[in-house]
């Protein structure tokens, strides 16, 4: 948050941009585009993509396949800021299974990374509709399972002639091949297998892809991207050093020369792609990426762009009043899939809590937030997407890339701090077209904070949606009984805490 703080106020003072951002290719230019229409397009993708109810492309699919199956292709490194919801996933997994689709032998040769677990299992599922149609296997390094279990999925090991034993202290000498062509990785997890596992190399690299670059950005994981783009640094002599250090046990450094499946071509440039909905423009973040001669792709001039068919609503509510108007809200929503946004995971927990002791509102509730046991996390977001769960109250986790089927509403139950976590919230609502409503609670205060919010995303006026009166008023009793209810818990949670605190310093004290 303070960073997203500073970068507002970088913002602020107008930092100049580069100079690439100046000349972007307009991405709103172009049009969805039948796959029957798509120049050079493999047939077996046309199929797997059929198959999966895609019989189109988006407009920045088409714009990023003519830029990097056009000509000229692989000279420039591409980032993208395309609104939420346009479809940036398949924008590059589609050239990348295509271009791959050729290779000769595996190994990995494109890597995306993303921020969280559930967007990359979300990331991973996507190439999974189309990579298997053209031979290419896709693995997910995010740290779901056991490191063991998916060192086994990623890492072919040497295969031993009969009567000869596996001896781990020399197996360096051994052939370890990958397993996966393309993989999908969260940062601390992809750090491990560089450090750690043996035969995981980037030394074939060919795509780098950073999804959600600006969150990704932010946050250092490990020093995970000046070690990734050292290791697909071409090498001439296969040392790798990086802060002094060398690390020639690292085996993962980019070779120079041939590739291997392809003997006698060099070694194609490394393409880096980084997409966003709310792209970095600072100079200083960018410049981590190391880009080659870089391509801006953006749609239209405004930078902070919202769904074309997303309606924006604001509802003016006393502060202690909110969650009376929030319920009421819910029940005129009538079921329809909601995400409701609040400012922190332990809002979230008591939100969640407040809302089950309103009693049966015909609606399943559950929460979901960084807090929570990544199994939790998963089980509720599969409740979510089948519809078994009609509301979910979340902290940021769900701001950002989730794409869940059929959200017809998003609710900011506090004020989003920034444009961008306005745009990254309302944003899972009204994605591939389909429409959308985003309502905001405010109270009287915040009511000139938010419109100059609003403003930065070139929206000048925000309709007022109203709750009636005589719901609010009939939830009143139910209300007071409520909010006892979650005095109750509060004091539950806290005293098992205590006991829970109590027991694990008890044990450190007798070790
Ligand atoms: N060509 C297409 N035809 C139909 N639906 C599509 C197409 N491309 C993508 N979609 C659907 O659009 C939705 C949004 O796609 P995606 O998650 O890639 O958006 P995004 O731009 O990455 O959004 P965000 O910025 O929120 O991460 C997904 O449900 C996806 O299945």
């Amino acid at each position: 948050m303070e960073e997203e703080a500073r970068s507002q106020q970088v913002t602020k003072k107008k930092v100049a941009v580069l100079p690439w951002m100046r000349t972007p290719v307009d991405v709103s230019s172009f049009q969805n585009l039948p796959l029957t229409h798509l120049p050079s397009l493999n047939p077996r993708l046309e199929a797997a993509l059929c198959n999966s109810g895609f019989d189109s492309l988006f407009p920045v699919q088409v714009a990023v396949w003519q830029e990097t199956m056009g000509p000229g292709s692989f000279e420039r490194d591409l980032c993208v800021n395309s609104p939420t919801g346009s479809g940036k996933t398949l924008a590059y997994a589609l050239p990348i299974v295509q271009i791959l689709s050729t290779r000769a032998v595996k190994c990995l040769r494109a890597l995306v990374v993303l921020p969280t677990r559930d967007l990359a299992l979300q990331v991973r599922d996507v190439f999974a509709t189309i990579a298997p149609a053209v031979g290419l296997s896709v693995g997910l390094a995010v740290g779901q399972s056991s490191i063991s279990e998916e060192i086994s999925m990623l890492i072919e090991r040497p295969k031993l002639e009969a009567g000869i034993c596996y001896d781990p202290h020399h197996s360096i000498s051994m052939e370890f091949q990958s397993a996966v062509d393309i993989l999908v990785a969260t940062p601390g997890r992809l750090m491990d297998h560089i450090n750690n596992t043996k035969g995981f190399t980037l030394e074939h690299l060919r795509f780098l892809v950073v999804d959600e670059t600006d969150r990704l950005l932010r946050e250092s994981y490990q020093s995970w991207l000046p070690t990734v783009l050292q290791c697909t640094k071409s090498s001439v002599d296969g040392l790798f050093s990086y802060g002094g250090t060398s690390f020639g046990s690292l085996k993962t450094i980019r070779r120079f020369g041939v590739e291997r499946g392809l003997k006698s071509k060099s070694s194609p440039r490394l393409m880096k792609m980084i997409l966003s909905a709310t792209l970095t423009q600072d100079p200083s973040k960018l410049s981590q990426l190391d880009l080659h001669h870089p391509l801006f792709l953006t749609a239209g001039k405004i930078r902070y762009k919202l769904p074309e068919h997303l309606q924006s609503f604001k509802l003016l509510c006393e502060p202690k009043m909110k969650p009376l108007y929030l319920v009421s809200l819910l029940q005129s929503l009538k079921g329809e899939k909601c995400i409701v946004f609040t400012s922190s995971v332990e809002s979230t927990h008591r939100l969640c809590t407040l809302l089950k002791s309103f009693g049966d509102l015909g609606i399943k509730i559950k929460e979901y937030s960084g807090h929570q046991h990544q199994t939790m996390r998963t089980k509720t977001l599969r409740a979510f997407r089948e519809g078994g769960i009609q509301v979910v109250v979340s902290s940021d986790a769900m701001t950002r890339g989730m794409d869940v089927e059929g959200v017809r509403n998003v609710i900011n139950y506090d004020k989003p701090p920034y444009i961008k976590t306005y745009i990254h919230r309302a944003g899972r609502t009204a994605r591939a077209g389909n429409s959308g409503r985003c309502f905001t609670l405010l109270h009287e205060d915040e009511v000139k904070q938010f419109k100059k919010l609003l403003k930065k995303a070139d929206i000048d006026s925000c309709h007022v949606h109203t709750v009636s009166s005589d719901s609010i008023e009939s939830l009143r009793s139910t209300y007071d009984s409520a909010l006892e209810k979650l005095k109750e818990s509060v004091e539950m949670e806290a005293s098992k805490k205590r006991k829970h605190g109590f027991k694990l310093s008890s044990k450190t004290k007798s070790r």
